[in-house]
């Protein structure tokens, strides 16, 4: 009798040993994979983080979540290629399309934000971007209400540029522009200044938010290396670093960087985002034909927007190099591309 009870006795220690040895063994697992993760991946370490989000896909713990960054402005600043290039991180989920809750549909309430969310597991980052939000300062105040800690990134880009691509993107039909630039800019120009005064939002958003929940982004560094973007948003987003060089290539025709068709992740981004099948550029409201401008114009907007681009690096405590613009406008190349 004794014998038996000391046998059982045995069994339960030695079942409860392995047990131990199991839940340590996955602990160091979980240990190894956060140290693993808190180097800079290599793409083969990226397959296998995109198959833990794979496997992550059906666990019950994935739910809609409300966004914990947005990225709220300016429009026409490269902000989809920014969504489009980080949703592709494992740690990022993000809606496809903008929502405007804070700005337009706030009426709609807290739960019809949470229904437009992809479902992410709890360690997933859900980003959300409407560029419009740097915009209004009710739409900062309601943002701060719903989570004062939420992380805020915004993407500007040379003024002069910007207000050809928004009048691109009003006034183009098919391809082709059916009004003169000149004449709009001639007859709109408190509408210019109004568009290109960055400073005005940014010092509306820094007295609202900590400056270290701010991110200001150039979309010029965007369109020149995408890469250097992307970790710059990992940095900030506090999640490991997993874009590769080989992630993205320039595209001649589109005149821009693309997702690369020719790695094995491809299939992967696509069902991921919106880009075209066959390039992995983004689809063609984006990368339009800019109008010309003539040489008075150019001087005229360059001495109004000047002072307006010192206040806002003076501002944000950095310089992005937008006073090329005339060797970059007539750069063959962006010719090319534009073509
Ligand atoms: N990689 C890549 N692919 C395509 N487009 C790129 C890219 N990087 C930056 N951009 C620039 O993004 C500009 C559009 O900006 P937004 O996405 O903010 O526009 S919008 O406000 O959402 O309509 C768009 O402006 P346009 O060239 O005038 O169309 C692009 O210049």
């Amino acid at each position: 009798m004794l014998k038996s009870n000391i046998t059982k006795l045995c069994a339960i220690v030695i079942i409860m040993s392995q047990i131990g040895l199991l839940a340590l063994h996955r602990s160091l697992k979980n240990c190894t994979s956060d140290i693993m993760t808190a180097q800079n991946l290599s793409l083969m370490e990226y397959r296998v983080t995109e198959h833990v989000r794979e496997r992550s896909e059906s666990l019950p713990t994935k739910k809609q979540r409300l966004p914990k960054a947005l990225i709220i402005g300016f429009s026409k600043c490269g902000t989809s290629a920014l969504r489009t290039f980080l949703t592709i991180h494992p740690y990022i989920v993000s809606p496809q399309a903008e929502l405007f809750y804070f700005s337009r549909y706030f009426s709609r309430g807290l739960e019809w934000y949470r229904r437009q969310m992809p479902p992410s597991t709890p360690r997933q980052i859900t980003i959300e971007k409407t560029p419009g939000y740097i915009k209004t300062k009710e739409s900062l105040q309601r943002i701060y209400h719903f989570d004062p800690q939420i992380k805020l990134i915004v993407i500007a880009r040379d003024p002069i540029t910007r207000l050809q691509s928004q009048y691109a993107h009003v006034y183009s039909e098919n391809g082709t522009i059916n009004s003169s630039f000149d004449k709009w800019c001639k007859a709109n120009g408190k509408r210019v200044r109004f568009f290109s005064h960055y400073a005005i939002y940014i010092r509306r958003l820094y007295n609202i938010f900590p400056r270290d929940q701010v991110l200001v982004l150039n979309e010029d560094t965007l369109e020149k290396d995408p890469l250097s973007v992307m970790r710059d948003a990992e940095a900030f987003l506090e999640i490991p670093p997993v874009f590769t060089p080989d992630m993205f290539v320039y595209d001649k025709r589109k005149g821009f960087f693309c997702f690369n068709t020719s790695t094995d992740l491809f299939p992967r981004v696509l069902k991921l985002v919106q880009v075209n099948h066959l390039t992995g550029c983004l689809n063609s409201d984006k990368g339009r034909k800019h109008p010309q401008i003539n040489e008075n114009i150019l001087e005229y907007l360059k001495e109004v927007i000047k002072p307006l681009n010192e206040e806002f690096f003076a501002l944000i405590g950095k310089r992005f190099h937008w006073d090329n613009f005339e060797d970059e406008y007539k750069d063959k190349e962006r010719g090319e591309k534009k073509r």
